[in-house]
């Protein structure tokens, strides 16, 4: 199994490691965080260097993901996004087992589908996104570059979520319209 580089050692994380875990495709090397939080152990892997190392890091690992959460504002991971691509790393696109992605669907680089994701037909999705656990997108939708489409989230068929969009758990859209920002939890978009 190729090694990869997780980065950000937080709640999101650990949820990351679950699903790096059930796909088998890659072992984790270590998580990147703050200085202070090196040695400390997340789910026993080890953080094993902040932001800065990045670059010295680069020299032994070619492989890294972004784990740092999205909720109030997507400005960490797009900046974590080009500070990565700029030193060279490969960021994969990590889709659990237990979820479903149609073969007529695309999903970008660095964008992790999460356990019970459901991703229909001719769907879209960019790269730096999250599609948490039990999310449903549904045809013809498309997720933009640096979205998180939360928990059990629904985007209806043709739908377009625009970038950097936070979708809260459990809201639900109308389909073909557009939606972008914040979108509350639980809320119907239409
Ligand atoms: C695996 C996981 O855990 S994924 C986590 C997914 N989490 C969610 O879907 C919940 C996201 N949060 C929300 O949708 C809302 O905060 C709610 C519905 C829970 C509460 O809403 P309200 O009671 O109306 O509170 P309010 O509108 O003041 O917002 C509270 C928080 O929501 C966020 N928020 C609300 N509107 C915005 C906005 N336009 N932009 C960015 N963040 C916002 C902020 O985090 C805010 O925190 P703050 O009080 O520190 O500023």
């Amino acid at each position: 199994m190729k090694e990869i580089l997780l980065i950000g050692g937080g709640g999101h994380c650990k949820s990351v490691i679950d699903v790096i875990e059930q796909e088998k495709k890659y072992k984790i090397a270590g998580i990147i965080d703050n200085e202070k939080q090196v040695g400390d152990k997340i789910l026993g892997y080890p953080v094993i260097g902040c932001d800065d190392d990045l670059e010295e890091l680069y020299k032994a690992y070619k492989i890294a993901f972004i784990t740092v959460g999205q909720i109030k504002s997507p400005n960490i991971r797009i900046r974590l996004f080009k500070i990565l691509k700029e030193i060279g790393y490969t960021l994969p696109t990590i889709i659990s087992p237990l979820s479903y992605v149609s073969r007529y669907a695309s999903v970008g680089e660095g964008t992790i589908i999460m356990h019970h994701a459901l991703i229909n037909a001719s769907v879209k999705i960019g790269q730096n996104c999250i599609i948490n656990t039990k999310a449903l997108v549904e045809h013809d939708a498309v997720i933009e570059n640096n979205c998180h489409i939360s928990t059990g989230a629904v985007v209806n068929g043709g739908t377009i979520v625009k970038e950097n969009s936070f979708y809260g758990s459990n809201a639900t859209s109308k389909e073909y319209i557009e939606v972008s920002g914040f979108i509350k939890a639980g809320s119907i978009v239409k």
